[in-house]
């Protein structure tokens, strides 16, 4: 079993400072962390977290800071032979303030983008996959490439042929974010959303469970059978469709559990990557459900969107979420 992560690799620099400073201000940070970051890399990390062989396709600088990220994310257990390595690194520098507000500032140069022809030479990796990942923090064309190398033996949703039941389906295309390009959406079956990214999608304020529905109706028609979409009250609608691997359609909502919020960095990174290890296991939708939150709770705690997930952590966030659950029920 293998899952392909296809996203970002920068050097995250996490300055904790009191208040973030105002034009002609300067402000003294009281901790600063360094770590392999981006949202490709943090999923990756996640996913070898939980135990599932994973490989990242982004691209790392050919420089000092690139040797540096791909030898922790080697050590972090990360496949990374198909990484290219070009150019300047990616650097994303975040404040956090006491409040666990962020701010990013971010220097992407272009050649830390993925490209189609990067995609194009892992294809046979991408379509070999049991999950291919993607965020929207790479562009559209490159997405498209590897939504449709992923997907070769079969169309995107809406495809009669693809649909039919008979044609090969390859990987679980997963996809983080709203895009832009409704053809990208097509060709994923599952996608997670934060609140703003799910207005966009439904073209309507989703925030309450209810509208989430009718946005996750909305998701499943243009393509994908699994929407994962925050709602405004910290909990997370999971809604499935009859073409997920449950065979009906299907919703719940697991309340948000954690108490201490360090900083909501990188939590959905790590629900992406709970979601796609609850899937692989063949999780029933409660459980991946509950297996994602967790893993996002895991998060919470501390600067930085590096995930720390241990057996420790994801059982205790797994046992508040049970009894939230069973609240809720009774
Ligand atoms: O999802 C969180 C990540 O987004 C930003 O790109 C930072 O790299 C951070 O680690």
């Amino acid at each position: 079993m293998t899952v392909m992560v296809a996203g970002q690799i920068a050097r995250d620099l996490v300055l904790t400072v009191p208040a973030v400073p105002g034009a002609g201000e300067a402000a003294d940070a009281h901790e600063r962390r360094e770590m392999l970051g981006g949202k490709g890399a943090n999923q990756a990390v996640a996913l070898a977290q939980l135990g599932v062989p994973v490989a990242l396709l982004g691209v790392a600088g050919a420089d000092e800071t690139g040797e540096r990220l791909l030898n922790q994310a080697r050590k972090d257990g990360i496949d990374v032979s198909s990484v290219p390595v070009r150019g300047e690194s990616a650097l994303i520098v975040e404040l956090l303030d006491a409040d666990g507000e962020w701010r990013y500032v971010q220097h992407l140069p272009e050649s830390s983008l993925l490209t189609p022809d990067d995609v194009a030479a892992a294809a046979g990796r991408l379509a070999n996959a049991d999950a291919v990942v993607l965020q929207l923090q790479q562009p559209p064309e490159a997405l498209l490439a590897a939504a449709r190398a992923a997907r070769r033996t079969a169309g995107p949703h809406g495809d009669p042929e693809a649909e039919s039941g008979t044609t090969p389906r390859g990987p679980i295309v997963v996809l983080d974010g709203a895009p832009g390009d409704g053809a990208l959406l097509g060709w994923a079956d599952v996608i997670r959303a934060d609140e703003q990214e799910a207005g966009l999608l439904a073209g309507a304020e989703v925030g309450t469970e209810e509208r989430g529905l009718r946005a996750a109706r909305e998701i499943h028609r243009r393509g994908p059978w699994l929407a994962a979409l925050a709602l405004d009250d910290g909990a997370n609608l999971f809604a499935w469709s009859a073409r997920s691997p449950w065979g009906t359609d299907g919703h719940v909502v697991i309340p948000g559990v954690q108490t201490t919020t360090a900083d909501t960095t990188g939590a959905g990174d790590s629900l992406v990557a709970g979601l796609v290890a609850a899937l692989l296991r063949g999780d029933d939708p409660v459980s991946a459900a509950s297996g994602a939150v967790a893993a996002a709770s895991s998060t919470l705690g501390h600067p930085g969107g590096r995930p720390g997930l241990t057996p420790e952590s994801l059982s205790r966030q797994r046992a508040l979420i049970d009894d939230a659950l069973r609240e809720t029920a009774g």
